[in-house]
């Protein structure tokens, strides 16, 4: 099965449209005022005006306030939630949106546990750990600590176009999530990084 692509923290249109013409299936959009990749609603708006109604876009939150996810929601055209903090599964699954929840993976995630956990979850997003910092490491992880689990995997963390092949080798997911490896700067993407992880993607 065809490797599915998300591409995170796209802060441009030019970079949104780009995305969805090679290939990409998501773009993620980063509403957590701490990321250098953070943009306000009427950014959002302004990114996803022309966008193929074919790409997903996914609203990224770490520990937001119930408040500001049902702002996002009624201001901005969202497909899926994906909640990259601490987050219960009662607070996810409470809006009427599909969710994505991240998971940090270090020596010891029970997969399983957090899997049946977050049972409401359509797939689990799997990031780097790095204590102080929620996401966007750019830091890959120990892939063999990926058991087999009963959900859809996004493999994320540090992955780019030297490793993306082996990547999906080694982890066979659902589909892979890139941010910091196809940039040329934090949150402006490089058109020539997200060609090339595209065919890397399709050649692995
Ligand atoms: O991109 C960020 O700044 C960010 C901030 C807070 C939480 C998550 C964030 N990004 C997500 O982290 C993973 C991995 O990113 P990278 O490829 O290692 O740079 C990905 O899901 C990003 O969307």
């Amino acid at each position: 099965m065809r490797t599915r692509v998300k591409i995170c923290g796209i802060t441009r249109q030019q970079d949104a449209d780009f995305a969805a013409e090679s290939g990409a299936d998501a773009i993620g959009l980063v509403f957590y005022p701490p990321s250098p990749r953070a943009i306000s609603f009427a950014q959002a708006k302004v990114i996803t005006a022309d966008l193929s109604p074919f790409v997903s876009k996914v609203a990224l939150f770490v520990d937001p306030e119930k408040d500001l996810v049902s702002r996002c929601l009624d201001d901005v055209s969202v497909d899926i939630i994906q909640f990259h903090g601490n987050e219960t599964p009662e607070f996810c699954q409470q809006f009427d949106l599909p969710y994505l929840k991240a998971i940090r993976m270090s020596e010891g995630t029970d997969l399983s546990e957090i899997a049946a956990r977050y049972s409401s979850a359509s797939a689990l997003l799997l990031d780097t750990y790095q204590p102080g910092i929620p996401g966007g490491t750019g830091k890959t992880f120990d892939w063999s600590l990926i058991g087999r689990i009963n959900k859809p995997i996004i493999l994320a963390g540090g992955l780019d176009v030297t490793n993306v092949r082996e990547a999906i080798h080694q982890v066979q997911p659902y589909a892979v999530d890139v941010s910091g490896g196809v940039e040329s700067d934090k949150g402006i993407k490089s058109h020539e990084k997200i060609s090339t992880f595209m065919r890397e993607v399709a050649n692995a």
